[in-house]
């Protein structure tokens, strides 16, 4: 049953690599051979946009990599180093340690907030205005949608992705909770790279903050002195049932599949795309030699507008599958996979449930992003 479940991924992902390609001139993540050829490619807004790098190890090919669906189930830190640190196109040219600059102006967006103060992933209630109740249609639709697809995918070892594994009003939850700890001291911001250049994204930590400069995590941010919030525990038991589900999907799935091993996250990085939001190839490394060695996963939540998420064992967008993360979606990378790169080349405008944007939770248009990770 694998081998079948392998050659139709493999054969969709060959489909979908070859669209993607095509996408790839606007996504200016790379690096590489060939930053001539993209040139001829950028756009304006892309020749001063950066290139973020997050940077790492890497390990098997892609054209091995499998995908197996299975429908049906749903203090003192002494500084170290985390390598999810982007780099622009002119200070990298792919060179190793790439930075963030931390800045405070925002990414202006329909509907966002000015370039000063904090970042609202929520749109304001206005005064007065009357709240419209949304159709008893519209909610049996998206409760339809919701209950039609939860499903567990084996993309490749170590990485597992949780189709719809959050509920509507788990996502509602952690809108909300995001949106309040986002606006609160230690909230949202938009970093920079060090050059000046800005991240596509608006970003929080929780937990412990990591450093776009220095790549290394700390108490406090050294930009204000903010600490950061802690993850609160709704989220961190919605990671272990992640987890869980994952450990179980995996020891159904077929005998010697590499297990994912357990974590207790003490880190969360929340980033914010607006619909032109992106993020380009990196590794996630900057957690502790131990944890990284352990291959302790990251646990990535999305929520709102759908994403492309390409991973590669290599630096090359040219080489990444690509997979689209839904609102609910939770996708785990750890052992083999925790030093995969990975990226977001694009946004799906107008593909959030309704629940999270309508009139109740307002969510802006874009995508929310949780990674949770042990230190
Ligand atoms: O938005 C995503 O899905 C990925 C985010 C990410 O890779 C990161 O924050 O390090
Ligand atoms: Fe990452």
């Amino acid at each position: 049953m694998l081998r079948a479940l392998n050659a139709t991924s493999s054969s969709s992902f060959s489909k979908l690599f070859v669209s993607h390609s095509t996408l790839l001139c606007f996504f200016h993540l790379s690096i590489s051979s060939n930053s001539k050829k993209m040139e001829e490619h950028r756009t304006p807004s892309a020749v001063q946009t950066n290139i973020e790098s997050r940077s790492g190890r890497q390990s098997a090919s892609l054209s091995k990599s499998s995908l197996k669906t299975k429908v049906g189930q749903s203090s003192s830190l002494s500084p170290s180093r985390r390598s999810r640190s982007p780099q622009s196109v002119e200070s990298q040219r792919m060179q190793t340690s790439p930075k963030r600059a931390i800045g405070a102006s925002q990414e202006k967006s329909p509907g966002s907030e000015s370039e000063e103060g904090p970042f609202d992933i929520c749109i304001p209630a206005i005064k007065g205005l009357v709240k419209l109740n949304k159709s008893i249609l519209v909610l049996n639709r998206e409760k339809r949608k919701e209950l039609k697809c939860p499903a567990e995918q084996y993309l490749r070892p170590g990485m597992v992705l949780l189709k719809k594994f959050l509920g509507h009003m788990d996502q509602v939850k952690i809108v909300n909770k995001c949106r309040e700890l986002g606006i609160g001291s230690g909230g949202f911001y938009r970093p920079g790279y060090r050059d000046g250049a800005k991240l596509h994204l608006q970003m929080m930590c929780l937990g412990k903050d990591w450093n776009p400069e220095s790549r290394l995590y700390d108490k406090s941010r050294s930009f204000d002195g903010a600490v950061p919030p802690e993850i609160p525990e709704e989220l961190r038991k919605l990671v272990d049932r992640a987890l869980n589900t994952s450990h179980k999907f995996l020891r159904e799935l077929a005998e010697n599949v590499e297990e994912i091993p357990n974590m207790s996250p003490d880190i969360c990085v929340v980033n914010f795309y607006s619909n032109s939001g992106r993020l380009g190839l990196h590794q996630d490394r900057d957690e502790s030699e131990e944890s990284l060695k352990k291959g302790l996963p990251v646990v990535s939540f999305s929520i709102g507008d759908s994403a492309e998420f390409l991973y590669s064992d290599v630096r090359d967008v040219d080489k990444a599958k690509k997979v689209m993360l839904e609102s609910g979606d939770v996708l785990i990378f750890g052992g083999h996979a925790r030093h995969i790169f990975h990226g977001v080349p694009c946004i799906k405008p107008n593909t959030a449930p309704e629940i999270l944007v309508d009139e109740t939770t307002k969510l802006r248009p874009g995508r929310l992003n949780l990674t949770f990770r042990q230190y």
